[in-house]
């Protein structure tokens, strides 16, 4: 049996898995892998931490991507060489509406490709779009628990400080090409920031593959440039989310 080459797992490992919950985080997969039955760790390589459980009895992997698309890209396709059909993001985001507070909750329904690694997948003119059944799994999954949530666009940057439009850096530069481009996204209805969803989106579509995202909002970046809240709660409310909606795609 072949093992793939970052993963260094086989199809066996996997035990039949055909989910997977990706969050970018390697230490979140191993909080997230605590709620599912029998969590057993498969493999802890580079920002790669694989781990199985049982989820309403049967087989799923949680594996963090680490931060970025190219990462992503290779955690999604080996994971999809090992049978994965469906991946599920989990992660923490910036929102840029003024009505988005900490703590929120975010569904992204599609993202604008400010990465570099769907390009790869997919020309720009292809839409990162999510599978409409996973990310209904996750509307579904906040109606059970009673939490609301917003739904929409989201913007998908390779980088965290430029990409972002952040000035509060080393240099205190932005160059021209995202200078004002928060502002441009907002009056385009654009939901938050984030670093991998576009990735995820581009590449599963084109793929055959099923993705969908979930996060939490970190920071509200009218308001301020990074993150201070605590993370843990913020964390808990989206990890439910994601494990609701897998138990919903499993059914
Ligand atoms: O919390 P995760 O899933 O890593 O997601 C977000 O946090 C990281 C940046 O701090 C990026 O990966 C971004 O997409
Ligand atoms: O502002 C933020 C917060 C988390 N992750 C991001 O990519 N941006």
């Amino acid at each position: 049996m072949e093992k793939v080459f970052h993963l260094g797992l086989t199809r066996d490992d996997l035990h039949g898995a055909k989910l997977a919950i990706v969050p970018g985080d390697p230490d979140r997969a191993a909080r997230i892998s605590t709620f599912l039955e029998n969590p057993t760790c498969l493999v802890q390589t580079r920002e790669f931490h694989a781990y199985l459980g049982q989820l309403s009895g049967q087989s799923v992997v949680i594996c963090s991507t680490g931060i970025g698309g190219p990462s992503t890209s290779i955690a999604v396709e080996e994971l999809a060489q090992l049978g994965v059909e469906t991946f599920l993001r989990i992660g923490t985001t910036g929102a840029i509406q003024p009505h988005i507070n900490e703590g929120d909750i975010l569904i992204s329904q599609a993202s604008v490709r400010l990465d570099g690694a769907s390009q790869h997948f997919a020309p720009l003119n292809y839409p990162a779009v999510s599978d409409f059944f996973a990310t209904q799994a996750m509307v579904n999954a906040c109606g059970n628990l009673g939490i609301d949530f917003h739904i929409g666009i989201t913007a998908s940057s390779d980088t965290f400080y430029p990409g972002q439009e952040r000035y509060d850096t080393y240099s205190g530069y932005v160059p021209k090409a995202f200078q004002g481009s928060c502002e441009e996204w907002q009056k385009l209805g654009v939901m938050n920031y984030e670093m991998e969803s576009a990735t995820l989106f581009t590449m599963c579509a084109a793929l055959g593959l099923k993705a969908a995202c979930v996060a939490g909002v970190l920071v509200n970046r009218t308001r301020q440039e990074i993150p201070n809240v605590d993370h843990g709660e913020i964390e808990k409310k989206s990890v439910s989310v994601v494990l609701e909606a897998a138990k919903l795609l499993l059914a």
